[in-house]
């Protein structure tokens, strides 16, 4: 992860407070990254979708593509981003 590529993909909902945490931590690392809407209300939940369980199998948001990696669960992308982005 130390190689910095293409720019990171937060796979993200509005309301979810967990994908508040990691958009407040790349914001304050300043790291610009784009957003792939995830919606948890449409369609009964598009992080069910097979889709979407490619990215993450625990059909939760958020997850975070960067450098490569697919990262999942809200406190250790923080805690990545924070030791790898310095
Ligand atoms: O990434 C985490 O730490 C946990 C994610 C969830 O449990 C999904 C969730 O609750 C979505 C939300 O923030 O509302």
């Amino acid at each position: 992860m130390s190689v910095m590529g293409a720019k990171p993909i937060l796979y993200s909902y509005w309301r979810s407070s967990c994908s508040w945490r990691v958009r407040i931590a790349l914001n304050l690392k300043e790291i610009p990254y784009d957003i792939k809407p995830v919606s948890l209300i449409k369609g009964g939940g598009e992080q069910h979708c097979n889709e979407y369980r490619e990215i993450n199998p625990m059909e939760q948001v958020p997850a975070l593509h960067i450098d490569g990696h697919t990262l999942v669960e809200s406190v250790s992308i923080t805690q990545l981003v924070h030791f790898y982005r310095i």
